[in-house]
């Protein structure tokens, strides 16, 4: 995402927990692009301390902070019954709650300095159909949905934007684990309308649209980008076996 949004043009702060991730992602980045672009910083979103101080870092790097993208996220597939108060926790600290320390804490700066900014928290459609197998994640991303439309609403007459994007299955990160799978691959594949599964830099620019002036009259909203999946393929998968069909 921050490589797709260096391409745009933006100077990105990369961030995360691992230093050596985050300096690897940088690496890339000026390899492909020349350094001065991106920038790591350490934070653990799950801490409001923490997420002030890379706040100050980022700004002091960047000069001013006009994006948030809200990507961090934990999950482990369990057995609702089987998933402890700590593992409940665990999950929803960072998606939840981290969420909401990135995002209050850089909003309320915005707020105070009577300017704009635009927050993009990344969702799942599962968010609003739910996800058997990861109740924890799927309880978090449904809450930020609702921070989403709330801080949208809330916040829109003061030119701060939140809105979200939704992707589908990709190949990356967290849940290389499915897709890296060729039988598991092919049925997730299977399932999604348009056939095949989504690329990073595909969520990538649709959160640089909401992120942009063109998006300035959209607030709270949530762009969906996974080829259908979340609609299902309904009769369409059965079609050529249906009799009578013509
Ligand atoms: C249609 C499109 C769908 C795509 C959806 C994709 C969504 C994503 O979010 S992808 C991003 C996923 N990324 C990751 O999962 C990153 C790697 N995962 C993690 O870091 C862990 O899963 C984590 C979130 C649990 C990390 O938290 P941490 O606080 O470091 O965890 P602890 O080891 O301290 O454990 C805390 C608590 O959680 C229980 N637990 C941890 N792992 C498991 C597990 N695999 N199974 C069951 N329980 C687990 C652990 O036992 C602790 O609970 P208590 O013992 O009750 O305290
Ligand atoms: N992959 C997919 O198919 C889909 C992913 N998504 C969403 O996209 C986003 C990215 O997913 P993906 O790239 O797969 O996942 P990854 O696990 O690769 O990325 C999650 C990132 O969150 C960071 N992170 C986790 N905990 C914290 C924390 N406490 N503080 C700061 N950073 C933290 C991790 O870095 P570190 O551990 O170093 O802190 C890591 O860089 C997530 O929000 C996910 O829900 C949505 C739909 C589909």
């Amino acid at each position: 995402m921050a490589a797709e949004f260096c391409r745009l043009g933006a100077r990105v702060v990369v961030c995360g927990r691992t230093r050596e991730s985050l300096d690897e992602t940088v690496r890339r980045i000026d390899g492909e692009l020349g350094e001065g672009r991106a920038f790591a910083v350490t934070v653990d979103v799950r801490d409001p301390e923490s997420v002030a101080a890379m706040l100050d870092r980022a700004a002091d790097l960047l000069g001013e902070v006009d994006g948030l993208v809200n990507n961090a996220s934990g999950l482990f597939p369990i057995d609702a019954e089987k998933l402890t108060p700590g593992g409940f926790d665990a999950v929803v600290r960072i998606v939840l709650n981290g969420t909401w320390h990135c995002t209050s804490e850089l909003g309320r700066r915005w707020l105070a300095a009577g300017r704009g900014g635009a927050v993009v928290n990344v969702l799942t459609p599962y968010a609003w159909t739910g996800a058997p197998g990861i109740v924890h994640n799927a309880s978090a991303k449904g809450g930020v949905l609702a921070m989403t439309r709330t801080l949208g609403a809330e916040w829109a007459g003061r030119g701060v934007r939140v809105n979200a994007v939704a992707p589908g299955w990709m190949p990356v990160g967290g849940t290389d684990f499915l897709a890296g799978d060729p039988e598991i691959r092919r049925r997730l594949i299977d399932a999604i309308p348009a056939g095949r599964l989504l690329r990073a830099e595909e969520t990538a620019r649709a959160a640089a649209y909401l992120l942009s002036d063109d998006a300035t009259y959209v607030a709270g909203e949530v762009l969906t980008i996974d080829g259908g999946h979340h609609l299902s393929k309904g009769l369409y998968e059965f079609m050529d076996e249906l009799p009578g069909r013509r």
